[in-house]
């Protein structure tokens, strides 16, 4: 039998997926070790390998074929825009893309004013503003603590994800407008998807029971 191989968004998603996956009996003891240095994991037993990755790569070793499967947030789905079946909400990692800045930005996205948008997701906030608010943007990609773009005056509204948003209101910034709901995704290789499918719609319906039986129990 072929291994099937997972790639894994490392931090906060990888905890929640090894969790769920836990529940289903599929275990991968070595990953556990946080002292180690070691890059992929298998479990001979059932024939599995996964590895951690940074959440922008995990779309690309799906598309490419070098995973089968990957855990990724919709965020970086929708903004790597690669060739990966999507197959499963897995309700973790919830949280939403939106339109933030300081209170009084709220007039200048009203009229439509060419302002600066600071973000780690240039394609979801050109797809928003040419698309759907038709409006004219500059865009300026970031990498990381976006918050600080309107606060030092790199840009007059952010577009990143808010879960909390503790992070917001400790900077005396607010939602101006909602983007889209987010949450972490299952994604499948389009061949590994016809190549092995028995054991890939296998795995999606355990997954998705289990998520149904812990809807029920909430
Ligand atoms: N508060 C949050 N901040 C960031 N991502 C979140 C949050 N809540 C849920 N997510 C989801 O978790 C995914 C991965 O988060 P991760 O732990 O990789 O954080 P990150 O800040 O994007 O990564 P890095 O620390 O490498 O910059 C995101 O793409 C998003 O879908
Ligand atoms: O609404 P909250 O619960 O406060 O969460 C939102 C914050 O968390 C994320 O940043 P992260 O901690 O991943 O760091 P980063 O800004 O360096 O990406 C995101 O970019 C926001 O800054």
């Amino acid at each position: 039998m072929k291994y099937l191989t997972f790639a894994l968004t490392k931090g906060r998603l990888a905890s929640k997926t090894l969790e769920m996956l836990e529940k289903l009996g599929i275990t991968c003891q070595e990953m556990k070790d946080k002292s180690s240095r070691k890059l992929i994991f298998v479990n001979e037993e059932r024939k599995l390998k996964f590895f951690l990755a940074k959440g922008p790569d995990v779309p690309t070793y799906v598309e490419y074929g070098a995973a089968d499967i990957g855990v990724v947030g919709r965020d970086t789905i929708v903004e790597e825009g690669r060739k990966v079946h999507e197959v499963l909400d897995l309700g973790f990692g919830a949280c939403r893309m939106c339109v933030c800045g300081y209170q009084e930005t709220a007039e200048l996205l009203k009229h439509r004013e060419l302002i600066r948008v600071a973000t780690k997701y240039p394609n979801i906030a050109k797809d928003y503003f040419y698309n759907k608010r038709h409006q004219t943007v500059e865009i300026i990609k970031m990498n990381g603590s976006i918050e600080l773009a309107p606060i030092v005056g790199l840009s007059e509204v952010i577009v990143d994800i808010v879960e909390t948003g503790s992070t917001l209101k400790e900077n005396g910034l607010v939602v101006l407008e909602e983007v889209c709901p987010l949450s972490a995704r299952m994604i499948v290789n389009p061949v590994s998807m016809r190549m092995e499918n028995d054991r890939v719609r296998e795995l999606i319906t355990s997954l998705r029971k289990l998520l149904q039986e812990e809807h029920h129990a909430d």
